[in-house]
């Protein structure tokens, strides 16, 4: 005997109320709607089942929690289950039930965004209607809109699928964070591939070890890709292996990128400061690819965006030939200015180890100057990461200059300190306008400035609040001063 059987007894006796009309889903109980499923999800701040109450009395229809996690009677029924967070994204792929035909996601420490955008680049190329989902936003054909999360809450991302199909999207590429792949919000979404780029330290507060930060991870290859399904993995980085084997077991397709790549192989690359000149075998064919983008990891990130349009359906020429065209994320190694004696100035999402290593040394071959790079790190979030970094910095750029990123609810001068701790020789300058303004004041010819950690933001968060900030807007006023 199994449950759904009594239930469907009670059910056609009205003695289940499985007929009552439901008109959404919520994980918040401040904006339930009459009609509403509450979903009570454990937080990392709040316990959503102490609120369920409060859900009840604007309306809910039932609540959705965690087996003993309501402490009192709602007075509306009660659905147990041991994972809400799934029951929740399945729930909202249900009321948002349109999805873009084609979709894939890609998960790695570094490059998600640039995979992502790439992808949709190389399907836009291919006369398809596609888009893009990640940290800079949403962009697809009439929309380019910013989001706050690289992989936004279900509910909000269903909704998004919905309403790109309703526009006539086809074709999605997007970004899986580790939290939003723990988290559930991409379950429910129906991905025909998968990708993975790298993995580094990141976001030790939130995974206990880097393994568990792996694990995550790898839901998207056991949990959201079926069986059979295209795995695109960068086969040159250090956690390809455990990756490939994850894949393997999950039943999927495993189709690796790169110098070790057996589906897109890597033969011979070279970097030049503004493009990357890579020859690529597939299947005992050659295409030679020049890559219009700044730095040498940009390779990478562009095998795993042809393996994925080439998984679903792009011709590998048509792919390449795209590769060719490509825009690069915004803030993504982005030359944002030259002063006046030629040397440059690009601002970078760097803010994690890997990233700002990745990108101090892919400018060195390029510059008869000095190195000198303008960092901080975010409060609120992996606390070890900020001496990893001042070592990095210390270690690969000849000036380095300590200063705020997003400080949030935290001291701004004790995460300055932890950073300082490991950047012996390094300068301190805590305003972040003001240590733009100071590197930009001492550049001299064949020097290369990078402004790391803030990318495409637009705001920093200071004692909680946000106000406005770019460094693209900084660089340019510093570089205006300059010339003035
Ligand atoms: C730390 C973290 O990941 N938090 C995410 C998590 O929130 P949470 O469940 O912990 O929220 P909580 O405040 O503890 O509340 C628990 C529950 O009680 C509910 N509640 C709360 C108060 C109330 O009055 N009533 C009520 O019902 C809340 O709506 C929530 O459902 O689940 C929420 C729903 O999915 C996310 O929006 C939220 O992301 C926050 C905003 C966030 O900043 N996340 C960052 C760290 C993040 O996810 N970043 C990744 C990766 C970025 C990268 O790679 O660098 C991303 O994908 O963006």
């Amino acid at each position: 005997m199994k449950f759904s059987e009594f239930a469907d007894i009670l059910s056609s006796q009205g003695l289940l109320p499985a007929d009552r009309p439901i008109s959404g889903v919520s994980s918040d109980s401040r904006t339930v709607e009459a009609g509403d499923l509450f979903f009570a999800l454990a937080g990392v701040k709040a316990d959503g089942a102490s609120f369920a109450q409060e859900a009840a009395r604007r309306g809910a229809a039932a609540i959705i929690a965690r087996p003993g996690a309501l402490s009192s009677d709602p007075g509306v029924p009660v659905i147990e289950t041991d994972d809400p967070r799934r029951a929740l994204a399945l729930c909202a792929a249900r009321v948002f039930p349109r999805q873009p035909e084609t979709m894939v996601a890609v998960t790695g420490t570094s490059g998600k965004t640039s995979v992502a955008s790439f992808t949709r680049q190389i399907w836009d190329h291919a006369g398809l209607p596609a888009a893009s989902i990640g940290t800079t936003g949403v962009v697809a054909p009439g929309r380019d809109e910013y989001g706050e999360l690289t992989t936004p809450d279900p509910i909000a991302l269903h909704r998004l699928l919905d309403e790109l199909a309703g526009a006539g999207v086809t074709h999605a590429s997007m970004e899986a964070s580790s939290h939003g792949l723990d988290q559930r919000r991409l379950d429910g979404v129906r991905l025909a591939a998968g990708g993975f780029t790298n993995l580094g330290r990141d976001h030790m507060d939130y995974h206990p070890t880097i393994e568990e930060y792996h694990r995550a991870k790898m839901r998207l290859f056991d949990a959201l890709l079926p069986k059979g399904a295209p795995a695109v993995i960068f086969a040159d980085d250090p956690w390809s292996e455990p990756t490939e084997k994850a894949a393997k077991a999950a039943g999927l397709d495993v189709r690796t990128v790169g110098r070790k790549g057996g589906f897109l192989t890597l033969k011979r690359v070279e970097h030049e400061r503004h493009r990357q000149r890579a020859e690529v075998d597939v299947d005992g064919v050659i295409y030679e690819v020049d890559l219009p983008l700044a730095g040498d990891f940009q390779v990478a990130n562009a095998l795993v965006a042809a393996g994925l349009a080439i998984s679903t359906g792009t011709a590998a020429e048509t792919a390449f030939a795209a590769l060719e065209t490509l825009k690069g994320a915004s803030g993504r190694l982005e030359l944002v200015g030259t002063a006046g004696n030629g040397a440059q100035v690009y601002v970078d999402y760097a803010h994690k180890p890997d990233g700002l290593e990745n990108v101090l040394q892919s400018v060195r071959p390029f510059t008869t100057g000095r190195v000198i790079v303008v960092f901080g790190c975010g409060g609120d979030r992996d606390t070890g990461k900020r001496p990893i970094m001042g070592e990095i910095a210390a270690r690969l750029a000849d000036v380095a200059i300590v200063t705020d990123d997003n400080p949030r609810s935290e001291d701004p001068a004790m995460i300055r300190a932890a950073v300082m701790e490991a950047a012996s020789g390094a300068r301190e300058i805590g305003d972040r306008r003001e240590a733009i303004r100071a590197a930009v004041a001492m550049l001299e010819e064949g020097d290369t400035l990078i402004v790391a950690g803030k990318g495409h933001e637009t705001g920093q968060e200071i004692a909680g609040r946000k106000h406005h900030f770019s460094d693209h807007e900084e660089v340019r006023t510093a570089l205006a001063e300059r010339a003035g």
